[in-house]
């Protein structure tokens, strides 16, 4: 899963940065303009592996991961001076998921783009960006379509309408202030647009970069929006927790009433925004987990792991992480009947342990 870290300059998007992948990139209080981004790679943390590595002992072990991408290069009024910038739109149309670094910290000595410090209307201006990013890929679109539809018979004239008469919606719904993450539409309009990778459609988590002296009484945002989750964190104080041992780490957070690194806050917001969930493969070589969404089967699951599962399907042995733990191994789990074998249609849920059967 790849997240894109965006917001306006001096916001706080590379001290976030560092503080979710314990990395120790640059900041500045002068925006730097800099356009090749931060990447980094975050393992998932998850008790439920650690407990299985100590059930199985395994020679591997491997957590799912996150990417992080920091990349700079946004303003607040990019549209009136022809557009996002296109490295940025390159880097950023790619990722899954926005993680929106809205500025709330006040500090004389790092400048703000509009000279005063205002989380909403920020909040609503990148907003804006990405609506209007996503208008002019409509509009020219549209105006292709338009011409090539007259010509078009049959099933492709079918789908070319189905198309033109979704982004017509699209467009109207952000004509009015609504992102495309917010808007309907069917699963075979989505599959139709997918391309397009419209950055209001992302999910997004907005992250709200407060100073010490707030955690006590931090602000409180309303963005109450489909797609969207809110995470208020301390982003210099959170940056240097991330490069402390452990312990030290521990004795900071209980000063400063901290109870529970941003970073793995923000990681399980950001999967129930996406409605992600992971399920887990255990076995003497490697304990693993993956990262699936929240509804599919069990053979789309199987094909997260190598396509040949999913199609070469046969049945999967199924057994919930406490029942197997409750058991104490997966032979007792087996005696006691809560290991159960499930089809291709079978819903996979948060902590299924799973084994798949398959023939190629
Ligand atoms: N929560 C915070 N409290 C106080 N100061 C902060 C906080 N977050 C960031 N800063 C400070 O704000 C300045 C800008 O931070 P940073 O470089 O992370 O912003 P940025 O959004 O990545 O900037 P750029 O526009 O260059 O991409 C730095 O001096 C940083 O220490």
């Amino acid at each position: 899963m790849k997240i894109g870290i965006i917001g306006l300059p001096n916001s706080g998007k590379t001290t976030v940065f560092n503080a979710l992948t314990r990395n120790t990139a640059e900041t500045n209080a002068y925006s730097s303009g800099q356009i090749e981004p931060n990447i980094a790679m975050v393992k998932v943390p998850d008790e439920r592996l650690d407990a299985l590595a100590k059930m199985y002992k395994p020679k591997k072990l491997t957590p799912a991961d996150v990417q992080y991408i920091d990349v700079a290069g946004m303003s607040g009024n990019a549209h009136e001076s022809g557009g996002l910038n296109p490295q940025f739109l390159n880097y950023i149309s790619q990722v899954d998921a926005l993680l929106h670094v809205v500025r709330a910290f006040e500090d004389d000595g790092v400048p703000h783009p509009q000279d005063s410090v205002n989380a909403a209307r920020d909040l609503a201006s990148v907003d804006m960006e990405l609506m209007f990013s996503d208008m002019a890929i409509i509009e020219r679109r549209l105006s292709r379509l338009r011409g090539e539809v007259t010509k078009m018979v049959g099933k492709d004239r079918e789908v070319r309408l189905m198309e033109l008469n979704a982004l017509e919606r699209l467009y109207t719904g952000l004509e009015q202030d609504v992102p495309i993450r917010a808007q309907e539409l069917s699963e075979e309009e989505a599959k139709v647009l997918r391309g397009f990778q419209f950055l209001s459609g992302k999910p997004m988590l907005v992250v709200v970069n407060i100073d010490e002296k707030q955690l006590k009484t931090p602000p409180v945002l309303e963005y109450d929006k489909p797609k969207t989750a809110i995470v208020t964190l301390a982003g210099k104080v959170e940056a240097e927790l991330a490069q402390l041992e452990d312990e030290d780490a521990q004795m900071f957070m209980d000063d400063l009433g901290i109870t529970e690194p941003a970073r793995d806050r923000v990681i399980k917001a950001s999967y129930t925004m996406m409605g992600l969930i992971s399920f887990l493969t255990a076995g003497d070589d490697e304990v693993r987990a993956w990262t699936i969404r929240q509804g599919i089967g069990a053979a789309e699951a199987a094909g997260t792991i190598h396509s040949d599962l999913q199609r070469g399907f046969i049945r999967a042995e199924i057994v919930a992480f406490d029942d197997l733990m409750k058991a104490g191994d997966m032979a007792a789990a087996k005696k006691a009947g809560t290991v159960r074998l499930e089809g291709k249609t079978y819903v996979v849920k948060d902590g299924d342990i799973a084994h798949f059967l398959f023939n190629v």
